[in-house]
């Protein structure tokens, strides 16, 4: 049996072990500091069995898991390898940030176990096991962050684990991890955090802003409300990096002020299509940068009754929607809806069913 150790069984480590457990062969031990919450993620059927005793969830272990937030990882490290690693144990991590736990675990003593960064490039602004899905990590980039001295063949007993999250395994080094994740990760997530309270600071005097913030306030802004602690942690733990590319995004902003000032249309409209083209550039069907599921969208006129019609439909033939949201839908006026999928396939049967039963389907 593989004995799978999970720290942290929260949105991420919860994921993982739903991918896990229940495998041929493999058995999920999920570590809590807290009773309430290992008490809690047992009940839910999410690990084999929990324990608030580190001692125990390393003990036989075959592969660790730390997923908790990035300010603890390197004290979990140590407590770790306090005590007796199985021989071939495979330590890994979720955190965000990737140089500084290689780092400490190259300054640690593992015997004859080993340590192998890890970050699943998939997320949400929710926390905690009741925001943990199995699908969470599906067709997602997952990135291991090998040593050159990590033995190729501990590196493929890791991802022949992680096969079970379905997700797409890629290994870079550490260093480009921060700066890249920095860039497309972490920059992003202050710039929504200060627009949001830019806006917030405006409001505060005069509450049309709330009311009046329509769809691109809340699609630029969702990850805004991440967890706080955790996002502390992973900014601090980034510093160097996001210190340059804030001084580059000031860079940015001041490009448009310049242009604004000095009356300069064109320079405005390439902007706008240099970036549409590099977004229209991404792949949209997986998860990662942009998109996370196969969807299509209808124009729908807001009666009552109409998205039960719409989901009875597919499910009648079988189709399975993985997520439904309303775009944007006022009284009386066409709304969008976004109907999501989890396959090509699924995507292509709805929009033929739908087609069919005269409904406006578009991608
Ligand atoms: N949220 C995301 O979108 C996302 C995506 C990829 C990776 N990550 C990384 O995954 C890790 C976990 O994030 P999450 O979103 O699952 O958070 P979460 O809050 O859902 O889960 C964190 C887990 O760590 C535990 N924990 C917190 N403090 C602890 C401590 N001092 N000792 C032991 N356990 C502790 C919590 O009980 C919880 O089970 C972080 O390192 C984060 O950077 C997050
Ligand atoms: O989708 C989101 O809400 C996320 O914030 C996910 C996201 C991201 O920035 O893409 C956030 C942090 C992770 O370390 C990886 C993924």
């Amino acid at each position: 049996m593989i004995k799978v150790s999970i720290f942290g069984v929260g949105l991420i480590g919860g994921s993982i072990a739903l991918c896990l457990k229940g495998k041929p062969g493999i058995k999920v031990t999920g570590y809590s500091h807290r009773a309430s919450s290992v008490e809690k993620y047992v009940q839910r059927g999410v690990v084999d069995e929990g324990t608030t005793s580190i001692e125990e969830a390393v003990a036989g272990a075959d592969f660790i898991f730390l997923c908790m937030p990035v300010g603890n990882l390197a004290e979990y490290l140590d407590k770790i390898s306090a005590y007796p690693l199985k021989p071939g144990c495979i330590i890994t991590d979720v955190g965000s940030t990737k140089a500084s736990v290689a780092a400490y675990a190259r300054s640690l003593n593992l015997g004859e176990a080993c340590f192998i960064g890890g970050h699943p490039m998939a997320g949400s602004e929710r926390s905690g096991v009741e925001a943990a899905s199995y699908h969470l990590l599906e067709n997602a980039f997952y990135v291991l962050t090998p040593e050159k001295s990590t033995s190729p063949e501990a590196l493929n007993r890791l991802k022949e684990l992680l096969s079970h999250t379905r997700a797409n395994i890629v290994t870079l080094d550490a260093d480009s991890h921060d700066n890249v994740v920095g860039a497309i990760s972490h920059l992003p997530h202050i710039i929504a955090v200060a627009l949001v309270n830019q806006i917030k600071g405006y409001n505060d005097s005069n509450g049309v802003y709330e009311n009046l913030a329509a769809g691109g306030f809340r699609d630029i802004t969702r990850i805004a409300s991440g967890d706080p602690p955790l996002w502390r942690d992973i900014l601090l733990d980034n510093r160097d990096v996001l210190l340059r590319l804030l001084r580059d995004w000031n860079t940015e902003m001041a490009k448009f002020a310049n242009q604004l000032e000095a009356m300069d249309g064109e320079a405005v409209e390439q902007a706008f299509r240099e970036a549409g083209e590099f977004r229209s550039r991404m792949p949209e069907r997986r998860k990662g940068m942009i998109h996370s599921v196969y969807d299509c969208y209808m124009d729908v006129p807001d009666h009552p009754g109409i998205i039960g019609r719409i989901a009875t439909e597919l499910g009648n033939s079988g189709i399975n929607l993985s997520n439904l949201q309303i775009i944007e839908s006022r009284e009386d006026v066409p709304g969008t809806l976004r109907l999501s999928f989890r396959s090509q396939e699924q995507l292509d049967l709805a929009i033929a069913l739908l087609g069919d039963r005269g409904y406006d389907v578009h991608q």
